[in-house]
């Protein structure tokens, strides 16, 4: 037999073989399936009736077995893609496996482990090994330099259940069989997957994670690790396979805190938001710094200069000052008059009160409490002894109080003084008052940074548009504040009347019912003596609350999280730090960005700096050397201009070229760039035309007009169309198949970080990369040929 014949035949022969195993593999997930849906079926079945008791525990197995159910489904696709081989004696102690259903993983290992996205098992033998356990690690990690007593590991690439492809890595290379030497091609996973075309959406890859990857995403989870890398490394793949990781190793802690993820914008959230269900973790909440407040939606925009001054560090005095602005006490006596009579507040009892609110060290909202108090107790005497009565006792004193409380004289000076305020009220006021911005900054600010906070008055009836800078000012507020008693905010104009109405009638409803049951509860299990039917209702509300870990954080402020993630972390200025890490008590948290791409003024220089308030120095930092996405040609270009963003700064490695090469295109006018765009879109896979801000609506017009399905702005549809002009800041993290930048010149000068914006831009493309321009080039892209005629 002829030597490519032997090999054709021991290729077939091992297809074969792993072709017999996956579809076991895949028998194995179908009979779960069934069985899962089984149980979910038994369950709904029962319908709603019996205890409350009864129901919630029905409804928590149904969720449990729905949950699972949708589990199963998640890992159709590649369930398994991988197999490591141990040396001889070198089998691994297999550990109990957190995570997985009862049964699935228990069995012994004899031979090969196959890896893949969920454990399975068939109560006698491990079957397939879930790609987070500490066993998979070796196929991740192993090198023929250190191979962690593996000899071979295994890429399977299937097609729906089908296995189609086979690529070896030996590890053990003195001992290659003829056999071994037919599926030895350790790269072609990793190249299949970055080379394959862009979907919109990003993937996960956990059948191609990389050494220096693996080490990030299974580092320990107590500290702060900061993933420094270029663009391309992976750092957000990475971070969300991070998550994935920490939520199935540490389950208990984390499913009840929750996983906080951060990201730059709403479509990078969309564009990353399908990798942790196809991972299978729901306890993450994916965020903007922008949508951190609860109750808040930072719809407007602003200038980057006046996100640059709320960003800075100072805001926290400033806000601090805003806040003991507010707290306005007389250093003279205060006269009160009640009908035909006047109490006197005397300036010495006024300075008594506010220094016991302070002492107190409570937040303004409720140190106001401490403050009225005892004012109200020193005009009670004085109302009682006006009224002719002597000493009072406790009980006396306490009915006066209240009586004073409600008398709109009184209330209006306590309010003058110490007001209840909310965040967003305390904002307002200081936008859009001189004096009180004044009295805040004074000292801090300079004058043209103070006129950059100034706004206009809400006009009567007009709503009031928040920035998404404006949000770690309103959290930082909350903090200062803190809350005020639900019985005010009801009691106030704030809640209108109807919305209060209809949530009492409801809320009442809901108790009334629960009531009813906790005492049927009661009645028949004999308790009624020793358990209130009232205190039963309340501990079920509690247990039956059937909001997800992530919804209940969301509409939380105060919550904290179990892990948090910053992806492009360098976006972040220091106030929305001090928000973040609110939300992080435990600092627990991995920070992902790279500094050369900071597009903010108020965005850091460093890491050190930005951490070194929150960590004293003891966060770690690894480093991600290798770009995934951009092809060597392309990278190039880019390098160029990370030279104009600092000196010594280095571009990652690509791991391919692309044959490609990038060129520029001078046009007569911005109108013609539609043509152009139509014939690179021809060319196949995704498009984006990134152009500066103040041509975006420009070139999103010439664009729209040539290119059937084309979409100008950022959201959904830009992720899914076949072309999609956006401005920089909208492609932050984001990647497309062909990139053409419109005006780089004007790209530079747009902002005092336009070189790190023409560095994302140029960065965005996993093929092809163009430029257009109609005055002169920077000169740092003037070598680019021109574009062939013929593409
Ligand atoms: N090990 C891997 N196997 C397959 N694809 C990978 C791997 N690592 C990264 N990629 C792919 O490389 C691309 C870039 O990854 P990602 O967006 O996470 O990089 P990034 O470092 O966050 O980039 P940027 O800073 O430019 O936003 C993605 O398509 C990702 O799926």
């Amino acid at each position: 037999m002829s030597q490519p014949t032997r090999h054709l035949d021991a290729r077939e022969r091992e297809l074969a073989k792993e072709q017999a195993y996956v579809t076991r593999l895949y028998d194995r997930l179908d009979a779960l399936r069934e069985h899962t849906r089984r149980q979910l079926d038994g369950v709904l079945a029962q319908g709603g009736g019996g205890t409350m008791q009864n129901r919630s525990e029905r409804d928590t197995f149904a969720t449990m077995y729905a949950e699972r159910l949708a589990r199963l489904w998640a890992v159709e696709h590649a369930l398994c893609f991988g197999r490591i081989d141990h040396a001889e004696g070198a089998s691994p102690a297999l550990e109990e496996l957190p995570g997985e259903a009862p049964g699935e993983e228990q069995g012994e290992v004899t031979g090969s482990l196959y890896i893949g996205r969920i454990g399975l098992g068939d109560g006698e033998r491990r079957l397939l090994i879930d790609w987070r356990a500490p066993v998979a690690q070796p196929f991740y990690r192993a090198t023929p330099a250190a191979p962690m007593g593996i000899t071979r590991r295994r890429h399977l690439q299937t097609r729906g259940r089908r296995v189609v492809g086979i690529d070896d890595d030996l590890l053990d290379v003195d001992n290659l069989t003829d056999d071994d030497v037919a599926t030895l091609n350790g790269e072609a996973a990793l190249l299949a997957s970055i080379t394959a075309d862009r979907t919109g959406r990003m993937r996960d890859i956990v059948a191609t994670i990389q050494a220096e990857q693996d080490r990030v995403i299974r580092s320990a989870l107590d500290g702060v690790l900061v993933v420094q890398g270029g663009p391309g490394t992976g750092k957000t793949v990475v971070a969300l396979h991070r998550a994935a990781y920490l939520l199935y190793t540490h389950r208990e802690r984390l499913a009840r805190r929750g996983v906080l993820i951060l990201g730059p914008n709403p479509t990078f959230l969309r564009y990353i938001e399908q990798v942790l269900p196809s991972l299978g973790e729901t306890d993450v909440l994916l965020s903007t710094v922008g949508e951190l407040y609860p109750g808040v939606r930072a719809t407007a925009k602003e200038p980057d200069a006046v996100a640059a001054v709320k960003g800075d560090a100072k805001l926290a005095k400033v806000i601090a000052r805003a806040v003991a602005d507010r707290q306005r006490v007389p250093r003279k006596p205060l006269s009160i008059t009640l009908g035909s009579h006047t109490l006197t507040l005397e300036a010495r009892t006024l300075e008594a009160g506010a220094a016991r609110a302070s002492r107190s060290r409570r937040p303004h909202n409720q140190a106001r409490a401490v403050f009225v108090r005892h004012l109200l107790n020193a005009l009670a005497r004085q109302w009682a002894k006006r009224l002719g009565k002597g000493v009072i006792d406790d009980e006396e004193l306490a009915d006066l109080r209240e009586e004073l409380r409600t008398e709109p004289a009184v209330r209006s000076a306590l309010n003058r003084m110490w007001p209840y305020l909310t965040p967003q009220q305390l904002l307002i006021g200081l936008y859009t008052s001189p004096e009180r911005l004044e009295a805040a900054v004074g000292g801090l600010l300079s004058r043209a940074e103070r006129a950059l906070l100034t706004r206009a008055a809400p006009r009567a009836g007009g709503g009031w548009e928040w920035t998404e800078s404006d949000v770690p000012l309103l959290d930082e507020a909350a903090e200062l504040l803190g809350d005020i008693d639900e019985q005010v905010l009801r009691a106030s104009a704030w809640m209108a009347e109807e919305e209060r109405a209809a949530a009492q009638a409801s809320r009442r409803e809901e108790q009334d019912r629960e009531l009813a049951y906790a005492r049927e509860v009661l009645e028949l299990t004999g308790m009624a003596d020793v358990l209130d039917a009232e205190r039963l209702a309340a501990r079920h509300r509690e247990e039956t609350d059937d909001l997800t870990t992530a919804e209940r954080a969301a509409a939380d402020r105060t919550w904290a999280f179990g892990y948090v993630i910053v992806d492009e972390a360098q976006e972040l200025s220091p106030m929305a730090w001090r928000a973040v890490m609110r939300r992080c008590p435990a600092k627990a948290m991995t920070v992902v960005g790279d500094i050369a791409q900071t597009a903010t003024s108020a965005g850091p220089a460093s890491w050190d700096e930005v951490l070194a308030p929150y960590t004293q120095g003891r966060h770690r930092v690894e480093t991600l050397s290798v770009n995934y996405r951009t092809p060597a040609e392309l990278m190039s270009v880019a390098e160029g201009v990370l030279t104009l963003i600092g000196p010594g700064l280095r571009a990652p490695r690509s791991v391919r070229e692309s044959g490609a090469p990038p060129w520029r295109q001078r046009l007569g006018d911005l109108a013609e760039l539609g043509a152009l765009a139509a014939s690179e879109a021809v060319a196949g896979g995704r498009l984006a035309v990134l152009a500066p801000a103040a041509l975006a609506a420009e070139v999103g017009a010439a664009v729209t007009a040539a290119v059937t399905g084309a979409v100008a702005g950022p959201g959904p549809d830009a992720l899914d169309a076949p072309a999609a002009v956006l401005t920089v800041a909208d492609a932050k993290g984001l990647e497309f198949d062909a990139v053409i930048v419109a005006e780089p010149a004007a790209i530079l000068a747009e902002s005092p970080r336009g070189a790190s914006d023409l560095y994302v831009a140029l960065t965005r493309a996993t093929r092809r990369l163009g430029v257009v321009h109609t005055g002169d080039l920077p000169p740092v892209l003037s070598a680019l040929p021109d574009r062939p005629a013929l593409r």
